[in-house]
Formats: C-alpha cells, structure tokens, sequence
C-alpha cells in the first residue's frame, strides 16, 4: 500500500494577549479547511498555539500565569477543532501550555488523528531561557520557570500509516533529540517553534535565526532519514517580532515547501513514508555504520 499523502503546516501569526482562544481556534480552523481543500490528511499547528507566547513575561503569581494553561484536551474552547478535523476527517499537530491535575506545568504538543482522537502525546525536553528576572533584557524568555522538564522521554506513536514523532521549538536545535526520534523509527517529525528574531544574548546573531531554524531541522531530518514539518508562530506579537519561515523537509534534507510571510499561512507538500529508506537504507543504515559504543559522552550526566 502507498505511504503517500498530504501534510500541511498551518503558520499562525501573532496571537496578542487579550485574543481569546475561541478567536484563535476559529483562525485555526481556518487554515484546518484550507488544509483539507489541498487534500492534506494532517495539519501541524504551532508550537503554543493557542494563546500568546506568555513566557515573554515575568510575575510571581501563579493565578497569573495558570491563565494560560489548559487542565484540559479538548476543553470547552478547543472542542470545535476536534469536531472540525472529525468532520474535515484530517488530523492535526497542536501544541499548547498544559496544566495537569496534580498541578504539574508542560509545554506540550498533541497528536490527533482524522476521527479526533489523541494519538499521541509529547512534553517539550530542552527548555531555553531563564528562571528569574533579567533586567537587561528588552523581553524576558521564561520558559524555565513556567514548565517542567518534559517527562515522556522522545516516544513515536503509529498513526497515519507510519510512525510519527514530535519535538517542540528549542527541541529542534539538538541533534539528540532528532537521533532520539530516529533511532525510535520515526518517519515524519512534527514541530512548532514561537521563536524570535532578536537574540538578547547574542544581538549579532539576529541575521541567522531563519538560516539555524532551517539549518536544525534540515539536518536533523537528513541526518535521521525522515520528513519533517516545522511550523511557526510569526510575526510581530506584543512588540517582540518572531520569525516565519515554516517548512516541510524531505529525508535527504530538501526544503519541499516553506512559508513566504509572517502570518497565517498554509504550506503543504505530498509525502511518501516510504522514501526514508532512500536515507536508512544506505548513508545513516544504523545498524550497519552507528557505532553507539564510541558515543558514551552524549549520555554522560552533565558536570
Ligand atoms: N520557544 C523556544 O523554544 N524558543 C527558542 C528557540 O527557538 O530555540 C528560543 C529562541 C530564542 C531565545 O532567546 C530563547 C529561546
């Protein structure tokens, strides 16, 4: 049976803080019917999808902060989504702040397929940023302070006849989550990133940020023998503008389709699963040429 079919990245533009999450289920469901129109039998959302990127602020309170978190999926607002991809019979990538019953706080991503199921679920491993209040900074990068390490490990689940991995935003600049994913049999990655164009750091990287998101998941879909769907929240949100350029990779790295704005967009491309093989069948056959005994180092504890 062929393992070729339509994938989508729906690219979000800002969310402002005062959107509500019915406006932006409503946009995303949108780009979910565009999406279905081009054939697409799963659509990839980004990275905190539903809300503003909140980590850009700082505050001791955590009533303040809970605001953004959902203690539940699909909750009252992200119910029509389900019932949209049910109805359009296309899954989707959704990624969002989660707050469990226990009151343990991950930024996650979702994978739901056509008939509105979770299929799968991952909570994000490498948390950038910081923990407390920088003054120097133009915006604060808070993620080390709002979530917790993500406690799923890098699994891949069985869905639209092939297995699927997901990683999220900083994720994506690792190559072990990518060897992660890979080792575990993924076929196709799918990612969403909130990430900015000015780098407060490290200012004079700022020309670099489209090339090092291309660049991450480029290699990391190549060097795994995998597709790869990455796809941003863009443009100008409260003040702090964050890169476009959402894309879908082939196994031997080629870009197949990309973003050309900074708002809501749809790209999409024809995939077939099969086509990894060109990859693990012959330069990374990882039973043939890995040799995980001289690797000991990537596993050491870190000093
Ligand atoms: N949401 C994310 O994980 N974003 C990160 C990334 O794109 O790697 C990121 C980018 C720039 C920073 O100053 C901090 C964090």
């Amino acid at each position: 049976m062929s393992r070729s079919f339509v994938v989508a990245g729906a690219q979000l533009g800002p969310i402002a803080a005062a959107e509500s999450r019915a406006s932006a289920v409503t946009r995303m469901i949108e780009l979910m019917r565009e999406a279905a129109a081009r054939g697409a039998r799963l659509v990839v959302f980004p990275e905190l999808a539903l809300t503003t990127f909140f980590p850009r602020w700082y505050t001791e309170a955590p009533a303040e902060i809970d605001r953004w978190f959902e203690t539940e999926m699909p909750s009252a607002e992200t119910r029509r989504l389900f019932e949209a991809a049910e109805t359009l019979g296309i899954g989707f990538h959704l990624g969002y702040a989660e707050l469990t019953p226990e009151g343990r706080h991950f930024n996650t991503a979702i994978l739901v397929d056509a008939a509105g199921r979770i299929a799968g679920k991952y909570r994000k491993i490498h948390l950038p940023g910081h923990r407390e209040h920088e003054d120097w900074r133009p915006f604060q990068h808070l993620e080390k302070r709002y979530f917790e390490k993500g406690d799923l490990g890098f699994p891949v689940f069985d869905a639209f006849g092939g297995r699927i991995g997901m990683c999220i935003c900083n994720d994506r600049r690792w190559p072990e989550t990518w060897r992660m994913l890979g080792l575990g049999g993924a076929e196709l990655v799918c990612l969403g990133y909130n990430t900015p164009l000015h780098y407060p750091p490290a200012p004079e990287h700022d020309h670099l940020q489209y090339f090092h998101n291309a660049l991450s998941v480029q290699a990391g879909a190549y060097q795994n023998g995998l597709w790869a769907v990455a796809v941003a929240k863009a443009g100008r949100e409260e003040g702090c503008d964050l890169i476009g350029g959402s894309l879908i990779a082939a196994p031997t790295g080629e870009i197949v389709a990309q973003a050309s704005t900074t708002g809501d967009e749809v790209i999409s491309a024809r995939i077939d699963l099969d086509r990894c093989a060109e990859i693990r069948a012959n330069v990374f056959n990882f039973a043939l040429h890995r040799e995980p005994q001289d690797y000991a180092l990537i596993t050491a504890p870190r000093e």
